[in-house]
């Protein structure tokens, strides 16, 4: 498959310790089409690195290249409309659903696509009545899903998603899960998806990043990661996150 983004040695430097690494030496290729699971404890920077590809932060080493060409290439307005982030608290633009909806068009000055819109609305379990209302008065998880669908008008390259249904009810949880998997089959879309789920993980994702100790540990296909993982660290990060994390009532963090 023909890598859509390069990761090459990326690093960030920790603010409270600058001499020391959040992460070092990332390097991984996302291919279009593919749907990879960004994993790890909490605090490894995993939502850094997804800020860092979209240009919303930045790294302190290393290139990222978009169909081979250095991020430091590209505008970065150009470099977001193919590569972009949808995060874990959506921010909503002052007005209705429907205005946030179309800023993607009214940005980019191209015809808003009311029936897309109301297909991908739709199939997340948002009918029409949500068009109207204000978006500051939606629930988190409306926001999330309505951040997601303004997200999927840009038509990105790669989208990048923030643990997305982390506050969703299992039914909008797999709504969405089925949605990004029929855009990506149809749009070619590369989804890095950074989740605690692993169920989510086995069901929705070809490929898993593993982050521990700064490094991005492993890359593997899915089924691989959990049938036999490489690492010592995956090995009691999966057996942790099956028996003992947080969602299972135990809160002590394994030692990856
Ligand atoms: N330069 C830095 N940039 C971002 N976070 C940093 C930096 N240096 C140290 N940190 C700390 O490292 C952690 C990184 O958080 P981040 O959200 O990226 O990790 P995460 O793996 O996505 O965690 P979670 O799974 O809990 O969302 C935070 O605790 C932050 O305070």
């Amino acid at each position: 498959m023909t890598a859509l983004l390069t990761l090459h040695e990326l690093s960030k430097r920790r603010y409270d310790a600058p001499d020391r690494y959040l992460f070092q030496g990332v390097s991984a290729d996302l291919a279009q089409g593919q749907r990879t699971a960004l994993i790890g404890i909490s605090g490894q920077g995993k939502s850094t690195l997804l800020r860092i590809m979209a240009r919303l932060d930045t790294a302190d080493g290393g290139d990222i290249l978009y169909r081979g060409t250095s991020f430091s290439r590209w505008k970065p307005n150009d470099w977001r409309k193919q590569v972009c982030y949808v995060a874990q608290q959506p921010v909503m633009l002052p007005g209705s659903v429907e205005d946030n909806l179309q800023t993607v068009s009214r940005l980019n000055g191209t015809p808003f696509d009311r029936e897309l819109a109301g297909r991908c609305m739709e199939a997340l379990g948002l009918a029409s009545t949500y068009w109207a209302k204000p978006a500051s008065e939606l629930s988190g998880g409306e926001k999330q899903r309505v951040a997601l669908v303004r997200s999927l008008l840009l038509r990105p390259a790669v989208l990048l998603l923030d643990e997305v249904t982390a506050s969703l009810d299992p039914g909008s949880k797999k709504a969405v899960e089925q949605l990004l998997n029929d855009w990506s089959q149809r749009e070619g879309t590369a989804n890095l998806w950074i989740t605690h789920d692993l169920e989510q993980v086995k069901q929705a994702s070809d490929r898993v990043w593993f982050m521990a100790e700064g490094r991005l540990l492993e890359q593997e296909d899915t089924q691989a990661f959990f049938a036999c993982p490489r690492t010592d660290e995956a090995r009691r990060f999966i057996a942790w996150q099956e028996t003992e994390s947080p969602e299972n009532g135990k809160e002590e963090v394994p030692n990856v």
